[in-house]
């Protein structure tokens, strides 16, 4: 395959002006950052601030998305991306009727990705002890595990991966963590989203949201350094009480078409 015609960029993923809608509410302002290539990039924001439909928009699944938003240097949503991009939404995405190993199967042969992937994913997330188990008697944990398995098949380039941690014991989150960086280090960019602030920490890069905005992209460290706090939380408390808190900092009201 033509790699210049796929996108060739270093960055993952580019967003720049990106506006999307929702209900006749903008819900995304003027977004502008970057993503590079084999990062685990964390988006934090309080509950309702617009992650899982940034989400969306980079997996190409939302409507009324205006600006520029590339992915893998191709417009997100673009048909050569199917195979390209993995998503892992909140709610699992397996069937509980169906055992560990025959869902696998299934999204293996959508995929078309080779069976091989199969005893691949299971070992990543560790679940091999789980092979035959029905999802429908698996913790809630193993069930999330699953739905990262089935993204993991056909090795994609772009993991996103909304909230995979919650309801996660410490352990299994620590072990999840492992595996992210894992793929990290094997070329894979991960976005993850999340909002336990703790979890910052374990992210190469942070995008902090609040109410639609994109309040800092920064490091864990950077963040640190540029606010003086001792910890993530405080971190974030911190930036958003420097800013203001009316939604007007990333521009206009208006109609949303920004170029
Ligand atoms: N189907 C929808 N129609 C209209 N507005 C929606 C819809 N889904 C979400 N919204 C609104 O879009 C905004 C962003 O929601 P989104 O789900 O992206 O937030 P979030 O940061 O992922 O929240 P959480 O952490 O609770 O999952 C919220 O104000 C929400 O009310």
């Amino acid at each position: 395959m033509a790699k210049a015609a796929d996108g060739d960029s270093a960055d993952a993923i580019v967003a720049d002006g990106l506006n999307v809608e929702r209900g006749g509410r903008r819900v995304l302002r003027d977004l502008a950052f970057t993503v590079p290539r084999g990062s685990v990039t964390g988006l934090l924001g309080p509950s309702g601030c617009g992650k899982s439909t940034l989400m969306r928009a980079l997996t190409g699944v939302q409507a009324n998305v205006r600006g520029r938003l590339d992915v893998l240097g191709l417009p997100a949503g673009d048909k050569r991306l199917r195979d390209r991009v993995g998503y892992v939404t909140q709610a699992p995405s397996v069937y509980a009727d169906l055992s560990v190993h025959e869902n696998l199967r299934y999204f293996a042969a959508l995929l078309r990705a080779p069976k091989r992937d199969i005893d691949r994913v299971t070992e990543e997330v560790d679940l091999a002890a789980y092979r035959d188990s029905q999802v429908a008697h698996l913790s809630g944990g193993q069930r999330a595990r699953v739905s990262l398995a089935a993204a993991l098949l056909g090795t994609p380039e772009l993991l996103v991966l909304d909230e995979p941690t919650v309801g996660l014991d410490p352990v299994l989150r620590r072990d999840l963590w492992d595996v992210f960086h894992r793929l990290a280090r094997d070329g894979v960019t991960l976005v993850v989203s999340s909002h336990v602030m703790d979890e910052a920490e374990r992210c190469q890069s942070l995008l902090l949201m609040r109410d639609g905005e994109l309040l800092a992209q920064e490091t864990p460290d950077g963040l640190l350094e540029r606010t003086g706090a001792k910890d993530a939380e405080a971190a974030f408390l911190a930036l958003i009480e420097s800013e203001p808190a009316d939604g007007t900092a990333g521009g206009a009201e208006g109609e949303g078409a920004a170029r």
